[in-house]
């Protein structure tokens, strides 16, 4: 199991043996001028792994991922995905790492299959035995559902559709490790759950590791293998979402009807609780729910308690 580190993580995601990183990150600073934006973060991920990167605006997640990407000289410390430090990292490695930006805005002109085949040429050098360089444009149309929208172009796009365009650009190469900045921003609903099960089959089938940022807290909570939270330029907490709920000393929801009134009891403990309220009104009791916090509960508790903190 993965060890959840809660306030002053500085070893966070030392638990992941060192043979298995696809990404690891000691002491990471970042400066902007005289301003400090990212002070001593440490974290890994494995193989696989989908790592969900929360925090609130400015917390640094863009810049971290950035830095990541190779797309962003950090101040200090040190940085390796896939073994290699992205500062200096060439064409090969580059080919390993997809990358999910805000938007494609250019090549209007293309058709959505066109484009997709062009970006993907310039992978087929890189198929290895294992993994066979690019994705079938019409197989990657079909799992990012642009199979009706295959010959439209690109300017003509609805925004929910440019998004799955975006994701598809950034798994056209059959990437080890993609990046994805708020992927699902302008998806409707019925998107979104097919984007989740798209990254399901991305870690499941092709062992991808996806490190992703996002501000939907339901949505972190049904991807994240782990959760980092980021605050204030430091990690607060690494954990899954349950270590982090247990970890937050918090009582759990009981609710309750009864004579068809309803009833609400915070308990620290809620099994002795529920017992002894079956013991004394047995049948009675109705709609019986306990709720445990919310990975929301959680997050906000986190990011309070650390903004009261130096
Ligand atoms: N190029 C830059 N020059 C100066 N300061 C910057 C630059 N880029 C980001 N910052 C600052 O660094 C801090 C972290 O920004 P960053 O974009 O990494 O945060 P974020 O967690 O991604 O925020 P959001 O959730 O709003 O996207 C912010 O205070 C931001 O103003």
């Amino acid at each position: 199991m993965a060890g959840t580190t809660l306030a002053g993580a500085s070893e966070a995601g030392v638990s992941v043996p060192v043979d298995e990183r696809v990404i690891d990150v000691r002491d990471l600073r970042m400066r902007y001028g005289t301003k400090d934006v990212l002070h001593e973060v440490s974290f890994a991920a494995r193989r696989g792994e989908v790592l969900v990167l929360l925090g609130p605006n400015g917390a640094g997640k863009t810049t971290t991922i950035e830095i990541l990407e190779g797309f962003r000289m950090r101040s200090s410390g040190e940085v390796n995905v896939l073994g290699v430090d992205p500062a200096t990292a060439g064409e090969a490695w580059r080919a390993q790492v997809g990358v999910v930006l805000q938007s494609w805005r250019d090549h209007g002109k293309w058709q959505v299959r066109e484009l997709l085949g062009h970006l993907g040429m310039y992978y087929r050098r890189y198929s290895t035995d294992a993994k066979t360089r690019p994705w079938p444009v019409d197989d990657l149309l079909e799992v990012v559902g642009l199979t009706a929208a295959a010959t439209t172009r690109v300017a003509r796009l609805s925004g929910g559709q440019r998004r799955r365009l975006d994701v598809a650009i950034g798994i056209v190469g059959r990437p080890d490790l993609l990046f994805l900045d708020e992927p699902t921003v302008g998806f409707d609903p019925a998107a979104r759950r097919e984007f989740h099960d798209l990254v399901h089959r991305l870690t499941d089938v092709d062992d991808t590791t996806i490190l992703l940022t996002t501000h939907d807290l339901d949505e972190a909570e049904k991807l994240a293998d782990r959760i980092l939270i980021l605050s204030g330029g430091r990690i607060i907490a690494d954990g899954s979402a349950d270590e982090l709920s247990r970890r937050v000393a918090g009582e759990s929801e009981v609710r309750w009807s009864r004579d068809g009134q309803r009833f609400v009891h915070a308990a620290a403990n809620p099994v002795p609780f529920v017992r002894e309220l079956l013991v004394q009104h047995g049948d009675a009791v109705e709609d019986l729910e306990v709720r445990r916090n919310s990975l929301e509960d959680t997050y906000m508790r986190l990011v309070h308690d650390s903004e009261g903190s130096p």
